[in-house]
C-alpha cells in the first residue's frame, strides 16, 4: 500500500496574495515554480468571434503583456490570502497542474493545499468541490500554512510568525496544532510596506512615471526588497547623516537614471511594521501582536514559545528584523524579560517556508492517512461538510 502510494503524483500549492507557490514533488519531471498571483488576465479578444472573454496566466501572459497587443484586464483572485474568485482561479489550477507541472492524468494526482489557519471549514469544502467534481483529482489534503512553516524548520510546537503580502499571521502551535484562541492577524504587510515606499518615492515621479504600472510596481518591490531596512532607533536614524556609500545609496532605474534611497526612504517604509501610525492606520505593532499571543497561552507553554519563534513569508526577509523585535519585546513582555530567553528561527529560505513545510509533509507516508480521497468524499452526499470539518488542519 505505501509502496503503491510513493508512486503517484503529489503537488504541494501555497495560494499567497502576491505568489503563488506549486511543488510537484512525485512527477516525471520534478518541478517547482512560483507565479505571481496577480499575472491572472482577462483577454478581450476583437479576433475572437463570440468576443468571450479568455484566461491567461504565467508565460503566455507575460507574452501578451510585453507585446502589448491585446486590451488586457488585471484580475487577482485571491484577496487577502483567501480567494474570492473560484470561477477563475479553477481555471489558474488546472493550468498550474496540466501547464505548469506537465500532468496529463488529474485523476492520478494527489493535492496538499496550504491554506490561511483562519479560513471557514465551509471556504475549504467549497474548493473541496472544485478539486474533487471539477479537477476530479485522486485526493486533497488542506494544511494551514502556520503549522508547515514551523515544521519546515523540524520543530512542532513553537510561535508561527508569517508575514507575507497582505496578511502577517502569528499563531502558537502545539505538536501541529493551531491554538486558535491566541491567534492574532494583521493586515500591515507587504503590499501596505511597497504602497507607504511608492508614496515615499513620489519625488522621482518624473523619472519613475514614465514606465508601465507593471514595470513600475515592479521597481517600487525591487527597491524595498534590497535596499530598505528596519532600523535599530528608528527616530535617530531617520535624522542620521546619510552613511551609505554612492554605490549602497544608488539604484540604476531600467532607462539607466540612477535615483538615490536616502535614510529617510530606507527605513521609514519598513516601520509600518512597528508603528501602522506611518501609514496612517490603527493597528498593534508586531512586536505588541507577538507578546499579545504568547499572554494568551498556559503559562507552563509561554517559555516554549519564546524559545522557538519562527519567522516565514516574504515580509520577515526585512534585514535588521530580529535584532529590532527582540528590543522591543524586551521592552514590553510583561515583568521584563532577558533577551536570552528568546530566539528566533530565521532560516534563509524562510520567504517559502509553508511551501517547504508542505513539500516536506507531502513526502511522508502521513499524508496519505491524512488526506481525504475521492472515493470517501463521494461515497456519502450529505457527510462531505462533515468530513472536510474532521479532516482539515
Ligand atoms: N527580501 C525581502 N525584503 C522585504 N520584503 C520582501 C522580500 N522578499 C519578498 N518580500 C515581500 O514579501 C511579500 C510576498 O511574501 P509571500 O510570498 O510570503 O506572500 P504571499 O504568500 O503571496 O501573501 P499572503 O501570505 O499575504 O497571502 C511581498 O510583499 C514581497 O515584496
Amino acid at each position: 500500500m505505501e509502496s503503491e502510494y510513493d508512486q503517484k503524483d503529489i503537488v504541494v500549492i501555497d495560494n499567497g496574495t502576491d505568489t503563488i507557490k506549486q511543488l510537484s514533488l512525485y512527477c516525471i519531471y520534478s518541478q517547482s515554480t512560483t507565479i505571481n498571483a496577480d499575472h491572472t488576465r482577462f483577454q478581450n479578444d476583437n479576433d475572437n468571434p463570440n468576443n468571450k472573454p479568455q484566461l491567461l496566466f504565467g508565460q503566455d501572459l507575460k507574452k501578451v503583456v510585453k507585446e502589448k497587443k491585446l486590451n488586457v484586464q488585471l484580475s487577482n483572485p485571491i484577496k487577502d490570502g483567501k480567494i474570492d474568485n473560484v470561477e477563475s482561479m479553477k481555471e489558474f489550477w488546472q493550468y498550474i497542474l496540466e501547464d505548469g507541472l506537465q500532468i496529463s492524468e488529474l485523476q492520478q494526482v494527489n493535492l496538499l493545499i496550504i491554506d490561511q489557519v483562519k479560513n471557514s471549514k465551509e471556504y475549504k469544502s467549497k474548493l473541496a468541490e472544485v478539486f474533487f467534481d471539477y479537477l476530479k483529482v485522486q485526493s486533497v489534503l488542506f494544511m494551514n500554512s502556520a503549522s508547515l512553516s514551523l515544521f519546515s524548520t523540524g520543530l512542532v510546537s513553537g510561535l508561527s510568525i508569517e508575514l507575507g503580502h497582505a496578511v502577517n499571521t502569528i499563531v502558537p502551535i502545539y505538536q501541529g496544532f493551531p491554538i486558535m484562541h491566541a491567534l492574532e492577524f494583521s493586515h500591515i504587510s507587504g503590499a501596505e510596506i511597497t504602497q507607504c515606499l511608492e508614496n515615499d518615492l513620489r519625488c522621482y515621479e518624473t523619472l519613475i512615471d514614465k514606465f508601465s504600472e507593471e514595470e513600475k510596481q515592479w521597481i517600487i518591490k525591487d527597491i524595498k526588497e534590497n535596499m530598505c531596512y528596519i532600523a535599530s532607533d528608528y527616530e535617530m536614524q531617520m535624522q542620521s547623516e546619510d552613511n551609505f556609500t554612492e554605490e549602497e545609496r544608488s539604484y540604476e532605474l531600467p532607462d539607466e537614471q540612477v535615483i538615490q534611497i536616502t535614510p529617510q526612504i530606507r527605513y521609514h517604509c519598513s516601520e509600518a511594521l512597528f508603528n501602522s501610525a506611518i501609514i496612517n492606520k490603527n493597528s498593534s505593532s508586531l512586536p505588541q501582536m507577538i507578546v499579545n499571543s504568547i499572554q494568551r497561552c498556559d503559562k507552563e507553554l509561554r517559555q516554549e514559545l519564546l524559545a522557538n519563534m519562527v519567522l516565514g513569508g516574504g515580509t520577515s526577509m526585512f534585514q535588521g528584523l530580529i535584532s529590532r523585535l527582540q528590543d522591543d519585546i524586551c521592552q514590553i513582555y510583561p515583568g521584563g524579560a532577558m533577551r536570552s530567553e528568546f530566539n528566533f528561527v530565521a532560516d534563509f529560505q524562510r520567504k517559502y517556508s509553508a511551501w517547504i513545510g508542505g513539500s516536506m509533509l507531502g513526502s511522508l507516508k502521513t499524508f496519505q492517512s491524512l488526506a481525504i480521497n475521492k472515493q470517501e468524499y463521494e461515497e456519502n452526499p450529505e457527510g462531505k461538510m462533515s468530513l472536510i470539518h474532521k479532516r482539515t488542519f
